[in-house]
């Protein structure tokens, strides 16, 4: 196995930019004309040395347009979607959207029509929630994404929301209803046929009537309506309205007594219901992308769904999503996350569990321990709240929202928003413009502070692909290089590469359009799906003849490239 950092500065390229130049001068200080390095891990004692040396097996000759030197591949392609070659192409790459944008689908955007407008605006991950719908109504809306894929080059990939075993309400006989202040309603176990008798919530618990007690508190959707429960008889809770609100279809339902949440109940309930089985069996038939895990309790859980996927999905790779939003899942929040691929932090059912002041400190755990253990993180629930009903966002939303981006969470939410709202579109383009903005004031300002990221590889190859990857986006934000480049199969190099959160973009090219979609949801990467071979001088000259004929690129751009295969660091000026 080569280990190899290389360092190649074509001599009449390098005078790009006064940065480069310097850069230049330091090397040919260092009497190296095109100077290699190497570095060779010495097994014995775990350290890496680094040699200096005058091989010139990168000449610029080597650098001659890709049919001539790959003539293994199968004939140029290159797969990116045309929002992000638009965006490149206007803007140049230093100033594409780092923060990545998943957006629930329902009544209002499940049309062919709004999803590839939602595609355009910048949708990176669909996700369906299955407290909601049928399985044909999920199956037609997953097609249609894929669809959009095929034919438009989109990597928008797709999510599926457990129901959880938690206590909600049932359907309602119109899209919303409006609970208003002193208004009694009738909370039941009862099976009604619709419509139901006015001012009446059927409940999915049969335990609910004999658990409530009268003076209890009852919350609904994380306390956006609250009841005070004033009589029980039989099957039915009668409650009188002390905060008037919409109430939603399905929307979660919790009851607190002397000022604390009751949740022996909840507690005995399994995270993953014999319901969400048969959603997740309908996920894996149906080839998601991800599969997010309401409720999550312990880590165990998670296990037992990613060894139930391996032995289902036969290879292909769904990633598994705990949802934080319980007590239990912040109690037991960093093995769930080792255990995980990812996380969402569900802040409208954890805000119904622990008091609403603490969700923004409890936020700001899970991204940061998301960060460090390397899983790609979500911010989600009422980030632009208020465009369900109006065009636009209140300032407080746009500064919840920069606030998530300014944490570095990998991607942002919509929900209500994007799947009833009346501007599903607005509300993206919102999130879209304040990642952008916020991201370059960042990095304008300089203003992040290095998050220590603790080593977490398992292997001395796994520690290996830590260190260039740390050491290449170190590089890249002294150099000011314009991108990171990382030819990856699994996509491991390249969420490291996210870890690091460097000023630059990140350029991920991997083989496979499941990967690529799965990266999708990665801060900073830019995912391509390129085949690609072992040898990198072939690799790098190949993409950058492709991404130069799309107007992508330009010579004189400085790209820092890593390879998961070579395991090696390149410095290069596109030609
Ligand atoms: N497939 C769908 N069909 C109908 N309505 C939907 C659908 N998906 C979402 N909605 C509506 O959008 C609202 C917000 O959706 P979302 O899925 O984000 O709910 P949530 O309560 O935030 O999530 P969860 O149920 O996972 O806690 C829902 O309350 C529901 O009214
Ligand atoms: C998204 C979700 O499940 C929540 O916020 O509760
Ligand atoms: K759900
Ligand atoms: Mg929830």
């Amino acid at each position: 196995m080569a280990q190899s950092l290389r360092c190649f500065v074509p001599p009449a390229l390098a005078g790009a930019t006064e940065r480069r130049r310097c850069l230049f001068s330091q090397l040919r200080g260092a009497g190296v004309a095109s100077p290699c390095f190497t570095l060779r891990p010495r097994r014995q004692t775990g350290r890496i040395s680094a040699t200096l040396s005058h091989t010139q097996d990168l000449d610029s000759t080597a650098l001659v347009p890709s049919a001539a030197v790959d003539g293994v591949f199968s004939s140029g392609s290159i797969d990116v979607d045309s929002v992000t070659e638009a965006e490149m192409k206007e803007n140049g790459f230093r100033s594409t959207r780092r923060t990545k944008l998943v957006c629930t689908i329902g009544p209002a955007t499940c049309g062919e029509e709004q999803l590839e407008a939602l595609a355009v605006g910048g949708m990176n991950v669909a996700r369906v929630n299955m407290c909601h719908g049928t399985h044909e109504w999920h199956r037609e809306v997953i097609r249609r994404v894929r669809q959009l894929n095929e034919e438009k080059g989109y990597a928008v990939a797709v999510m599926m929301d457990t129901e959880g075993s938690e206590i909600h309400m049932g359907d309602l006989p119109t899209s919303s209803a409006r609970a208003e202040d002193g208004e009694v309603w009738t909370f039941s176990v009862r099976h009604f046929n619709q419509p139901l008798p006015d001012r009446t919530i059927s409940v999915n618990y049969d335990g609910f009537a004999e658990d409530v007690k009268v003076g209890d508190e009852l919350l609904v959707d994380g306390g956006m309506v609250r009841f005070e429960v004033i009589e029980k008889i039989g099957p039915d809770v009668r409650c009188h309205c002390t905060d008037p609100g919409l109430l939603l279809p399905r929307a979660n339902l919790t009851f607190w007594r002397d000022g604390s949440l009751v949740r022996e109940r909840n507690a005995m309930l399994p995270t993953i219901s014999s319901k969400d089985w048969l959603d997740i069996d309908f996920g894996i038939a149906e080839g998601v992308d991800f599969i997010a895990v309401s409720f999550v309790k312990s880590a165990e859980v998670i296990n037992h769904l990613k060894s139930y996927i391996a032995a289902r999905s036969r290879g292909s790779d769904i990633a598994v999503i705990a949802k934080i939003e319980s007590i239990d899942s912040l109690k037991n929040l960093e093995e769930i996350i080792r255990a995980s691929d990812g996380a969402m932090v569900a802040r409208g059912d954890l805000g119904a569990q622990i008091p609403l002041e603490q969700v923004p400190s409890a936020q700001q755990r899970i991204v940061k321990v998301c960060r460090q253990l390397n899983k790609p993180v979500i911010v989600a629930s009422q980030l632009l709240e208020s465009m369900i009903e109006y065009p636009t966002p209140t300032r407080a939303e746009v500064a919840d929202v920069s606030e998530a981006v300014r944490q570095r969470a990998d991607a942002l939410m919509l929900s209500g928003e994007s799947a009833m709202g009346q501007y599903p579109e607005k509300a993206l383009t919102v999130l879209r413009s304040v990642s952008l903005r916020i991201e370059r004031w960042w990095r304008e300002e300089k203003r992040y502070e290095a998050m220590e990221l603790p080593g977490i590889a398992s292997s001395f190859s796994d520690s290996i692909s830590e260190e260039i990857c740390n050491s290449a986006a170190k590089m890249a934000n002294n150099l000011g290089v314009d991108a990171l480049f990382v030819y990856t199969k699994t996509g491991h190099m390249a969420s490291l590469l996210s870890r690091s959160r460097p000023d630059c973009p990140i350029f991920a090219f991997t083989t496979t359009t499941a990967v690529r979609r799965r990266l999708n949801l990665q801060w900073g990467l830019i995912p391509f799906r390129l085949s690609f071979s072992e040898d990198m001088e072939s690799n790098l000259n190949r993409t950058f003849s492709l991404l130069k004929a799309r107007g992508m690129i330009q010579p004189g751009d400085l790209v820092i490239a890593v390879s998961d295969m070579l395991q090696s660091i390149q410095v290069i000026t596109v030609p």
